[in-house]
């Protein structure tokens, strides 16, 4: 089953370490889940994902709906069993990846009728569609069918979206089966705080296992993004996880979790180490930079992964020149286990009531470049 306890409470931000616990397994939180869309996390292995101290990984039904399919993820006993990840695993509802990815057809009360992205076939989701597609591929935390407000977006149609995601959440939950899945409701409301509130008043009056501050990190000024972030989440129950969809950067992180938030997803870390950009303690570089080709520096001198073990930035330097598989994986290696350092410090520091110190130093690091 579901459950959720807070371990500690930091005494100067919102900041919280807590444990959820799931038919697969514990999460500490705070905690960062790397992104494996279609059922892999890219170029790395559950092994490398379990030395880099992963405890939780995000798939989204949208992309798994298209391929392997649901009769696929069935036969082989839902994602996990299929990909081997043994931990938990939350999916994503769809509704980001209809509105984003997919060319859309039409939008109505019932659902969402769209083309795939894949092979232009003629496709639906709706609320009960979702739910069921998260049912077969088996995760622990499922997530309401929403939409997410692209931004910006007038008052008037982010009231209408609001009031349309809530009667989407209900029918998700009323469409739910499986017990031992837990179902998160998605807040919207775009940058209009009243909206926020109306939002977090439909969900939580439907009740919900956790929620998630849904509409954000979709191009808003990153003050506003923290602005409204830390509104709502002072409107959530503070005995649920509050889960920020796609944030973010390690900055956007550490200064989400002094907001009160305790859970993140984010490509960010995955797509920069395919594109060379390595993250540090001490802000980030691009592992092509001309300087690096005699470094024999680690990435970052902090690091306990694999990647900072054993290889050279220059060495690193040149698998990626060479345009060598190898340095896709180390890279990522890499740039995981940096997220998911911040998230287990950030949830040590808040332990030992230290967390706003802790968060000051980091954020005042991460700023000068190396
Ligand atoms: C990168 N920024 C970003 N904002 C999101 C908002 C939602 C959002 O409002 N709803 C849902 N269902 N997903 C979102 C996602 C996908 C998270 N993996 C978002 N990603
Ligand atoms: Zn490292």
């Amino acid at each position: 089953m579901f459950s959720f306890d807070i371990e500690y409470k930091d005494s100067e931000t919102s900041a919280r370490a807590g444990r959820i616990k799931t038919p697969h397994g514990e999460i500490e939180t705070p905690i960062f889940m790397p992104v494996g869309t279609v059922g892999s996390v890219k170029a790395l292995s559950p092994e490398d994902l379990n030395n880099a101290g992963a405890q939780i990984i995000l798939g989204n039904t949208y992309h798994l709906y298209l391929r392997p399919g649901t009769e696929v993820l069935k036969h082989f006993g839902g994602l996990a069993a299929f990909s081997s990840w043994n931990k938990p695993t939350l999916t994503d509802s769809g509704g980001f990846q209809v509105f984003s990815l997919a060319e859309l057809n039409k939008i109505t009360e019932d659902g969402v009728s769209f083309k795939s992205h894949l092979d232009g076939s003629s496709l639906y989701l709706n609320p009960e569609k979702s739910i069921e597609i998260q049912e077969a591929i088996g995760s622990d935390i499922i997530m309401s069918f929403d939409e997410c407000i692209p931004y910006p977006a007038t008052y008037e149609y982010v009231k209408n979206s609001v009031d349309r995601t809530a009667r989407w959440a209900l029918r998700g939950k009323n469409a739910k089966k499986r017990d031992e899945q837990a179902l998160f409701g998605i807040v919207q409301g775009g940058i209009y705080e009243d909206m926020r509130k109306r939002s977090a008043e439909q969900l939580t009056s439907i009740g919900f296992d956790g929620y998630s501050i849904g509409g954000l990190s979709v191009g808003e000024e990153i003050s506003t993004m923290y602005e409204i972030c830390g509104y709502t989440a002072s409107l959530l129950p503070q005995d649920k996880p509050r889960y920020l969809m796609g944030v973010g950067t390690p900055e956007d992180i550490l200064t989400c979790i002094g907001l009160g938030v305790d859970m993140f997803d984010c490509v960010m870390p995955t797509r920069n180490a395919r594109n060379g950009t390595l993250f540090t303690s001490s802000g980030k570089f691009s592992i092509k930079r001309a300087d690096l080709a005699f470094s024999d520096e680690k990435i970052d001198e902090n690091c306990s992964c694999y990647t900072c073990r054993n290889f050279s930035r220059g060495y690193l330097r040149h698998l990626y020149k060479a345009g060598e598989i190898l340095a896709l994986r180390l890279n990522s290696i890499h740039n995981i286990s940096f997220y998911l350092s911040i998230v287990k410090n950030s949830r040590n520091a808040v332990k030992e009531g230290k967390f706003k110190s802790f968060q000051q130093e980091m954020l005042y690091r991460l700023k000068n470049n190396n």
